[in-house]
């Protein structure tokens, strides 16, 4: 029997400076009712860890990875190394170069480890969820109807306030 509890992406990120950023996309998937787990894990500072981590992703049954990390961002690219899941990177704003060092360290990986990078900041986070949802939902009809209501409402709201003057 499956275990509907068990996590199914895990949301990591290089520091819990980077929550504030990542914590969008939880927000994302608590909305879905997808399980998942949150965790800091660093490339840099915790290199064993995040080896483990990647490694026993797939074994635990995790399906989708969200990496985030700022300045030089080798987080997701590192994890993307050591699984065959996906990796979604989410570079996230840095104090000295606004993010385009993050962004840049994530997005240009050497051909043969992929890495989907997202936009800088938290609409990379809230992406990085909705592209996880929709991984999962290719076998999920319950999850696809889900994904159709939300972007039926988004549509909607967006209609029903379109009007500035
Ligand atoms: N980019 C990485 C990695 C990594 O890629 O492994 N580990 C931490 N960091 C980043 O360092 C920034 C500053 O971290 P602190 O705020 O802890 O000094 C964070 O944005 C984090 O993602």
């Amino acid at each position: 029997m499956t275990d509907k509890s068990a996590p199914l992406v895990g949301i990591i990120m290089g520091s819990k400076s980077d929550w504030e950023t990542m914590k969008p996309a939880s927000e994302i998937l608590d909305q879905f009712e997808i399980p998942h787990e949150c965790r800091v894990v660093s490339a840099h500072r915790t290199p064993q860890w995040m080896a483990e981590y990647a490694e026993q992703a797939e074994p635990r049954g995790l399906e989708v990875i969200i990496a985030g990390a700022g300045g030089a961002a080798h987080l997701p690219g590192m994890v993307s190394s050591q699984t065959i899941l996906p990796v979604l990177g989410v570079p996230v704003k840095s104090r000295a170069l606004n993010g385009l060092d993050s962004l840049l360290s994530i997005v240009q990986m050497p051909g043969g480890v992929p890495v989907g990078t997202l936009a800088i900041g938290d609409a990379g986070a809230i992406n990085g969820a909705l592209l996880a949802i929709r991984i999962l939902a290719n076998s999920r009809p319950e999850l696809r109807e889900k994904l159709h209501e939300f972007q039926q409402v988004q549509t909607e709201t967006v209609m029903e306030n379109s009007v500035l003057k």
